[in-house]
């Protein structure tokens, strides 16, 4: 089987957030199972930036190449790369400079065209290059017109009309909600604008088609896949995810055990495994020299995320005041809603010998952190699988977690009777139930025998993504079944 996988970030050319993490190891893990995997992603100008870091190098393919579907004169053209870490995965880059040349992922003139444009240049450059895919699996609403353009336009088309879909919803708070004036640029007949189609009260909601017209849809946990076809976590698309829900499923997202592996990471200060685990310590006063917090044994809470409603943050503005009473330091590193960034910079500066507040963007203190950090904090709204605890995990770095999604999925609460576990969590969205988590692992980190078992739990979890590469497989095959 070949795969055609479509995302607006991959690991290491563009990244974001974890999308850009799923899409940079999938392939890798999907092509040990014998498919071949190609990816085609947006050539943004991150992916010029990053090639000196990672060292890949771009060749062009072919070039003006128009997309006479759409109601735009502009061409695009198609470079390509290959996957660092992967085998054979060729990384098609659709470029075009009027749409893809701001400094930022998500940023452009105009981002509904961008993504139509984008979607829809795909397809051509499917058309034109010499390959037969069976499945093209397309992540998020940004490409989520591609089974849309498949069913409708292009029913008919020799070598299109072969292929089938898979939608991976990574976010269902991300939409691509816009005017139905789209519907003409994007060339998309008259009749989808309805309840059965694309339209959405009154608007066109690029994940809704691909909801109702991809031939399988999943996300990225089993209880995010629950979650979202009820009212609570459904974003107004429950009854849409309900309709599909004989064809809707959960896979865990993995990480990638090469990338993230303490025992290697040239990102951290010292290396460690299981057996040398007392070295994290001396990541933690290394990472405390960084970045000018006391040189003191004392429990790190680590944090790192997009700062957006979606991450519990607005109950942890009502609790730190009083984690702040413990003796303990906090790392945070993340960007995102200046009334967050506010928040944590006023946090910082009241109490400064315990919190270091880092408003950016930095995959190498992001790394420091997940090694140097005794606790990881990830009290989330809604999480539809999360890596940040993943990666803790792997690190040794205990878990603190709304139990919601695929941080129900992945942290189990520590039992000092069974001393089975690795984390800690709550369940009510509230914030006492968040201190009193925080508390309890602030507790336990003085409790040593318990700390260390915990550790052993945490890093002894699987979280590879070879059995979850092995469902997508089924998922590929169940989708072909659909179209022959
Ligand atoms: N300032 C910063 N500097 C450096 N690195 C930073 C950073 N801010 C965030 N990151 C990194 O970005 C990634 C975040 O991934 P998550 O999966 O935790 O959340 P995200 O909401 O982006 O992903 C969405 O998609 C993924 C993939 O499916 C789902 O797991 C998740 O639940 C869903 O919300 C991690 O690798 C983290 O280290």
């Amino acid at each position: 089987m070949r795969i055609a996988m479509v995302s607006y970030e991959v690991y290491p050319f563009a990244k974001v957030g974890g999308l850009a993490d799923v899409v940079g190891a999938l392939p890798k893990y999907i092509e040990r199972q014998g498919l071949t995997v190609d990816i085609f992603m947006p050539y943004h100008k991150k992916v010029d930036e990053n090639a000196p870091k990672f060292g890949y190098t771009i060749e062009k393919v072919s070039e003006a190449i128009p997309v006479p579907q759409l109601l735009t004169e502009e061409k695009f053209d198609i470079y390509k790369t290959t996957l660092p870490g992967s085998r054979n995965v060729n990384v098609f880059l659709i470029s075009n400079r009027y749409y893809f040349s701001a400094n930022e992922v998500y940023e452009g003139p105009d981002l509904a065209e961008q993504a139509i444009f984008f979607s829809d240049a795909v397809l051509e450059s499917i058309k034109k290059l010499d390959f037969n895919y069976d499945v093209i699996h397309v992540n998020d609403w940004q490409t989520a017109l591609i089974p849309v353009y498949l069913k409708s336009v292009y029913k008919n088309d020799e070598k299109l009309s072969k292929i089938a879909s898979v939608l991976t919803i990574h976010n269902l708070g991300y939409q691509g909600i816009f005017e139905p004036s789209y519907m003409k640029f994007a060339g998309l007949p008259d009749y989808l604008f309805s309840i059965d189609g694309i339209e959405f009260y009154g608007n066109i909601n690029f994940l809704k088609g691909g909801i109702l017209f991809a031939d399988v849809i999943n996300t990225v946990s089993p209880t995010y896949a629950r979650e979202i076809q009820a009212k609570e976590y459904g974003e107004k698309l429950d009854g849409v995810l309900r309709v599909r829900s004989a064809d809707l499923y959960g896979i865990l997202n993995g990480i990638d055990y090469e990338e993230y592996n303490p025992e290697t990471d040239k990102r951290i200060y010292v290396n460690y495994n299981l057996e040398t685990v007392e070295k994290k310590r001396e990541n933690k006063r290394m990472l405390q020299r960084e970045l000018g917090l006391p040189e003191r044994d004392v429990p790190m809470i680590g944090m790192i995320n997009r700062l957006v409603d979606q991450k519990g943050l607005d109950i942890m503005a009502e609790v730190m005041d009083y984690v702040s009473l413990f003796d303990m330091q906090f790392v945070l590193l993340g960007t995102g809603d200046e009334k967050y960034e506010e928040m944590f910079k006023s946090l910082g500066e009241k109490y400064p010998e315990k919190y270091s507040i880092n408003l950016k963007f930095d995959i190498v203190l992001a790394q420091r952190i997940y090694a140097g950090a005794d606790m990881f904090l990830m009290p989330s709204r809604y999480e539809p699988c999360g890596l940040g605890q993943m990666y803790s995990l792997r690190y040794g770095t205990i878990p603190i977690v709304r139990y919601t999604g695929g941080l129900a999925d992945t942290v189990k609460e520590y039992d000092p009777q069974t001393k089975d576990g690795n984390g800690f969590g709550f369940e009510p969205y509230d914030p006492a139930y968040l201190l009193k988590a925080i508390a309890k692992a602030l507790y336990y980190y003085n409790e040593k025998e318990h700390w260390i078992t915990l550790i052993r739990n945490a890093m002894t979890t699987d979280l590879s993504w070879d059995k979850s590469a092995k469902e997508y497989v089924k998922l590929y095959q169940r989708a072909k079944s659909k179209v022959q």
